[in-house]
């Protein structure tokens, strides 16, 4: 199956997955000089109930905490998208050393790891249906910046920046199958993380037991062409 190895990483992807070659392809660089402020972009309202989440699972691509989505208790609303969209899951994205890992860029600038809040439209009766709608789902991406801090409990609130000023632009799954039905939320200010808690991202098994051990590293696609997009600004 897919990877981020030589054989199965992101430019083998088109092969099964030709929609990696769209005309809304995520992740992209972030050319701050190009973005458009929007002054009808409202602020996000983002309300997160911790006792939604359910598990902790390394899927083989990223570690993920799944949240119970049967009823609207960790919501996304506002800021670009209409409607309300219910928190499925978030994970990460990472790099071997902090000089990448993150798949969003800013002037070019990659961070040592990405966040993503993964959220889907309650228009759709679930997940799986909105995944494939162009309204379909919401994530908020959030970078980590490498400085000692401490780490609270997994209420995801507090992996939030302070303000959440963002950009934001029509895009894909960042993996196969790249599903061209996300409204990408990128948060401008970073949340910090220590090189420890770093170290303990790259711990992390691509292989699972009984196989050679490879580390979960570089676990990123790289930015995509923005083709006719256009970047917008909730701030100046
Ligand atoms: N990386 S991302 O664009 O935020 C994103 C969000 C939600 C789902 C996905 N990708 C997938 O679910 N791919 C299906 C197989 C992944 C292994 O479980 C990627
Ligand atoms: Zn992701």
């Amino acid at each position: 199956g897919w990877g981020y190895g030589a054989n199965n990483g992101p430019n083998k992807w088109h092969e099964t997955f030709p929609i990696a070659n769209g005309p809304r392809q995520s992740p992209i660089d972030i050319v701050t000089g190009e973005v458009q402020h929007d002054p009808k972009l409202k602020p996000l309202a983002l309300r997160y109930d911790p006792s939604a989440s359910l598990d902790i699972i390394n899927n083989g691509h990223s570690v993920q905490v799944t949240f119970l989505d049967d009823e609207d208790k960790s919501t996304l609303k506002e800021g670009p998208i209409t409607g309300t969209y219910r928190l499925k899951q978030f994970h990460f994205h990472w790099g071997a050393s902090d000089d990448k890992g993150s798949e969003h860029t800013v002037n070019g600038k990659m961070y040592p790891a990405e966040l993503h809040l993964v959220h889907w439209n309650t228009k759709y009766p679930n997940f799986g249906e909105a995944a494939s709608k162009s309204d379909g789902l919401a994530v908020v991406g959030v970078f980590l910046e490498g400085t000692q801090t401490t780490f609270a409990d997994f209420d995801p609130t507090l992996l939030l920046p302070k303000t959440l000023d963002y950009w934001t632009y029509d895009g894909s799954l960042t993996t196969p199958p790249l599903l061209e039905s996300v409204t990408w939320i990128v948060c401008k200010q970073s949340i910090s993380v220590s090189s420890a808690q770093m170290e303990k991202f790259r711990a992390l098994l691509f292989s699972g037991e009984g196989e050679p051990e490879c580390r979960m590293v570089d676990n990123y696609r790289p930015p995509q062409p923005l083709k006719d997009r256009k970047v917008r600004s909730s701030s100046k």
